[in-house]
């Protein structure tokens, strides 16, 4: 590996199922070409983390090329040292270039990068009772969004749309709210609940699952999570609010919580899965402590794009 390189671009040959391998000798080639990059390909889960951990202090920036889930590690080893990071989208979801680029412009090859603006910003940041800190750059759910992700992580022979479908009718078969005494600090008080929770998740990042516009007023930049409630209704019940998920509806049905936070603590009574920008956090317990990082973040992003998402 070449120290003098200011770009690393690490690659998940396993991302979007696998599809991602196919783009292998592309990007080898560009980066090749190019003076400033280096590329390394993960070689199992986690690996992106400990490879962004042992060259950030070497680099300007770190392209995470795949889903959100190598994004995730990325942003894990790197948040608060310096590094920028960016998004060559090889993914199933790719969620959170939706809300950080939502122009969507395509872009080929990478010299994009090169001549790229930066911004800073905010992070999701959540302390469990005895472990490590952990950050969300997208979203969190715990309890049915956690149990879905976890659901699609397990059929890899499904992809794209048709392995929500299936996680999701999965997940229902078995599924009773989850009772959570959450507590909800906002900009000038506190919502406190303690109540049978359908679906919990809080997003900095306004998409997830693909196309679900789970927080549609989420800003990446206004130091504040948007917290996203649904209320212990019934399997039956929850058919409709799958269509108002996927058009950002449901934040102004009176079955559901939304706001925006500063923190957000929750306390479950039994065990229960979360995600965090889809990767499984599997037997959470007891308190989860959830608060916001401003600014935690430099990512490059092309800063002539409108603010409106395409299609999210
Ligand atoms: N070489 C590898 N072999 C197997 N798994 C890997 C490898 N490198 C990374 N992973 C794991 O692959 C998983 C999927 O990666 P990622 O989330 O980036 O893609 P995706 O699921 O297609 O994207 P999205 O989350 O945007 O839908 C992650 O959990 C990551 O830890």
């Amino acid at each position: 590996m070449t120290n003098r390189s200011r770009y690393l671009f690490i690659f998940n040959p396993a991302a979007d199922k696998g599809r991602a391998s196919r783009k292998s000798a592309w990007l080898e080639a560009l980066v090749t070409e190019s003076q400033e990059s280096v590329m390394v390909r993960t070689t199992h889960a986690g690996h992106a983390g400990v490879i962004a951990r042992a060259e950030h202090r070497q680099r300007t920036s770190i392209i995470s090329c795949g889903g959100d889930g190598t994004l995730h590690e990325v942003v894990n080893a790197v948040a608060g040292e310096g590094c920028t990071v960016g998004i060559l989208p090889f993914g199933s979801g790719n969620d959170f270039i939706k809300t950080l680029n939502p122009a969507r412009r395509q872009r080929r090859g990478i010299s994009h990068f090169f001549n790229s603006g930066s911004r800073e910003v905010d992070l999701g940041r959540v302390a469990f009772a005895n472990s490590d800190n952990r950050f969300f750059i997208n979203s969190l759910g715990i309890g049915f969004t956690g149990r879905v992700a976890k659901s699609v992580k397990g059929a890899p022979w499904l992809k794209g749309e048709l392995a929500y479908l299936y996680a999701l009718l999965t997940v229902l078969a078995g599924y009773s709210a989850p009772k959570m005494k959450i507590t909800i600090t906002l900009e000038n008080s506190v919502l406190e609940l303690d109540e049978p929770v359908f679906a919990f998740s809080v997003s900095n990042g306004k998409v997830e699952g693909g196309k679900f516009r789970i927080a549609p007023q989420a800003e990446i930049t206004d130091g504040l999570l948007d917290v996203c409630i649904l209320k212990g209704i019934t399997k039956l019940e929850f058919f409709p609010y799958v269509f108002k998920y996927l058009n950002g509806t449901q934040i102004s049905d009176p079955k559901v919580i939304y706001c925006k936070a500063k923190a957000v603590d929750v306390t479950l009574t039994e065990p229960d899965v979360m995600h965090m920008d889809g990767e499984v956090y599997d037997d959470i317990q007891g308190r989860v402590a959830i608060s916001v990082v401003p600014n935690g973040i430099t990512m490059l992003c092309d800063l002539s794009e409108d603010s409106e998402p395409k299609n999210a």
